[in-house]
This record gives structure tokens, sequence and C-alpha cells, in this order.
């Protein structure tokens, strides 16, 4: 794979970006501001969203999706999962013919309750196995400064994610490759949404062994739901599940930790929004999505309801607490 695009300048687009770079791979990013691809271009550094960070020579910005989308043998979607939809559908004419189409993105769609391949597949008219996923354990600031991780590239079709772990290969970056796409996008919507529970908590003043509690059991309703949706179980054991869920709900560096964090320390959804500063939370969003998808499916998942009622209900986290403990006793593996 010799030139990749990346459509979304934020914190992982611009990380993923540089890290394709590294491995040797060209690469175009597409950024919504014409500011920012310029200031890209001209000082190397996407100051909005990677501070410091000096981006090398192989790669290039623009504001022109068309000119991002050029030639390129991967189409990198990193963009908010909500607007996913939107952005894709003013591309799809210029996707190229056979680019395998990349989600970055960690949500469930609100409304059709779809995974983003899903939205892709329908959007871009592709078969499942031309839509790969990039999902584990991975904060952008920690990459972008050059701190060892490893990820998933999920794709039906292996020889495309084989491709795609070659391109993004780097000393620091270790991706490994998974077939199993759904359980991989599952885990990394599912954990947003138990990342902001756990900064809840943390909110409260409760320690780790509240936090461990509700990682064990938020990976518990994860698999759950997973096992409803025919993803492979081993997969909630892997990067993109367990990894990618511990990574986000004791980092400091989350976004949703940090939103729930919030939360629990008695602000409203709006005051969080803003301290956000426009960087997306996506399981504010999620938790909806995949409350409703679970309340579809008969699953139960007591901890994603709650963030949900919190959220867009107006719970408060300390009554949230009282009713995740006061539930019925029953048998840890029921
Ligand atoms: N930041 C991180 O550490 C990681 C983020 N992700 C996921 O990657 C996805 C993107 O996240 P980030 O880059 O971190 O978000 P971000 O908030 O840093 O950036 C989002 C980017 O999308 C653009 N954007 C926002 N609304 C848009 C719209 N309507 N149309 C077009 N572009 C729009 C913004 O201008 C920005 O460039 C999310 O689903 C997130 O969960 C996954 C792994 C790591
Ligand atoms: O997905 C991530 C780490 O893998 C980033 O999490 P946040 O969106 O909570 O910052």
């Amino acid at each position: 794979m010799e030139r990749v695009a990346v459509l979304g300048a934020g914190s992982w687009g611009t990380t993923f970006a540089k890290v394709l770079a590294d491995a040797g791979t060209d690469v175009v990013l597409w950024a919504r501001r014409p500011e920012v691809a310029d200031a890209i271009d001209g000082s190397r550094v996407n100051a909005d969203y990677l501070p410091g960070v000096v981006l090398p020579e192989n790669l290039s910005a623009t504001s022109d999706a068309g000119k991002a989308l050029a030639g390129a043998q991967a189409v990198v979607l990193a963009v908010p999962s909500q607007t996913l939809r939107g952005n894709l559908t003013a591309w799809r004419d210029r996707l190229p013919a056979d680019a395998t189409l990349v989600s970055l993105a960690k949500g469930v769609e609100l409304g059709t309750l779809k995974r983003m391949s899903e939205v892709i597949r329908e959007v871009a008219s592709v078969p499942e196995d031309r839509v790969a996923v990039v999902s584990g354990p991975n904060l952008a600031k920690e990459i972008a400064a050059g701190q060892p991780t490893a990820t998933v590239i999920a794709c039906t079709d292996h020889d495309r994610a084989v491709d795609l772990q070659h391109a993004c290969s780097t000393p620091y970056f270790r991706p490994y490759t998974n077939v199993d796409v759904v359980g991989c996008e599952l885990g990394g919507a599912c954990k947003n949404v138990i990342a902001l529970a756990c900064g809840m908590a943390a909110g409260l003043g409760f320690g780790d062994n509240t936090v461990a509690s509700i990682i064990t059991r938020g990976l518990a309703e994860t698999a759950r739901l997973g096992e409803e949706l025919g993803a492979d179980p081993l997969t909630f054991a892997g990067l993109a599940g367990l990894g990618d869920l511990v990574a986000t709900c004791a980092s400091p560096l989350s976004r949703n930790r940090t939103f729930g964090e919030r939360l629990g320390r008695g602000d409203t959804l709006a005051q969080a929004q803003e301290a956000a500063h426009g960087q997306v939370a996506e399981g504010v969003k999620s938790c909806s999505s995949i409350r409703e998808l679970a309340e579809r499916l008969g699953v139960d998942m007591p901890i994603t309801e709650g963030v949900h009622r919190v959220c867009h209900e107006g719970l408060d986290p300390r009554v949230l607490t009282a009713a995740l403990l006061g539930r019925e006793r029953k048998a840890e593996r029921e």
C-alpha cells in the first residue's frame, strides 16, 4: 500500500496519519477547515489537536476531499460516529474503486443502531470484505508521542487486513489482524460508555475497587451483547475488548472518562460538554443507541442503562450507584 487518505484531522485522525507516514506510507490528511490543512502543510503541526507534535514530510494536508481521495488505496474515516453517514455520503462518488474503507470511529449510530462498518457498507454500497476497522488501546496523545502500543485491524478479508497492517506497522505501533469485525467494533463502542461510568465513580470519590468492578461488569455486559450479535467471545479478552476498556477507563487522557468524572462531581451535561472543547466523547450518544440495541435484543446492560439515564434523563450519579448495587443478587456467570 503506497498511498492512503485519512479523512478527519482531529486527535485520532491526525495521529493515525502520522503512524502511517512513520511506517513509510504516503498520506494525505483531509481537514474540514482550510486553515488547519494550511497550518499542517506550513508548520507541520496540528496545533488544535496535537500541539507540539511535528508531523512527517510524507504527510500532506488538504481541505479538498477529492484531492485526498485521488489514487488512495485505503480510505481511513476519522470523523465522529454520528457524522460519518453524512460525511461519507458527500464523499462516496469520489471513493477510488477497490480501496479498503477503514473506520477509526468507536460508536453506534443513533436511530439506525448500526455499527460503523454497517453504515459504511450501506452508504458506499460495498461488500463487507472491503471494510476494515481499527480498534484497541489507542489514546491518541500517547501514540503521537511515540509511546508503544498495540491495536487490532479487523476485516473479514484477512489479506486486506494484512495489507493495512503492513502500511501502519512502526517500532511504536503494533497492529494485529482479526476477522471478528463485530466484536472489535462493539468493544470499541461499549468501552466509551463504561469509561463514562468509571469517570462518574471517580468523580463521586470512589477508588480502585469500584472502578475495577465497573470495568469487569462492563466487560460482562459488552460480551453479552456481542454474543447476541454473533461476535467471537474471545475478542472481548483481546486488545479491542479488555485492552481498550482498561486504557480508557483508567486514563486521565480519555475524553469519556473525564466527561464522566465531571458528571460525578456534579457538573451538568452542558458544563461537561463545554469543558470538552468540541472534542467528541462518543459514549454520551452511544449510551443511548447501545441501550436501545440491547433492549431490542433482550440483553441486560445495567451499566449502559444507568449511564443513559444520567446523561439524558437527569438521574443523579449517586442514585445510579445505589441502583446498581441494589439489583437482584445473582451468579457471576448468569
Ligand atoms: N482520540 C483518540 O484517542 C481516539 C479516538 N477514537 C475514535 O476516533 C473517532 C474520531 O475521534 P477524534 O479524532 O479523537 O475526535 P476529535 O474530536 O479529536 O476530532 C474529530 C474530527 O472530526 C471533525 N468533525 C467533527 N464534526 C464533523 C462533521 N460534522 N463533519 C466532518 N468532520 C467533523 C472535527 O473537525 C475533527 O477534525 C471517534 O469515534 C473516537 O471515538 C479512536 C481511538 C482513539
Ligand atoms: O478510544 C480511545 C482510546 O482507545 C480514546 O478514548 P476517548 O475517546 O475516551 O478519549
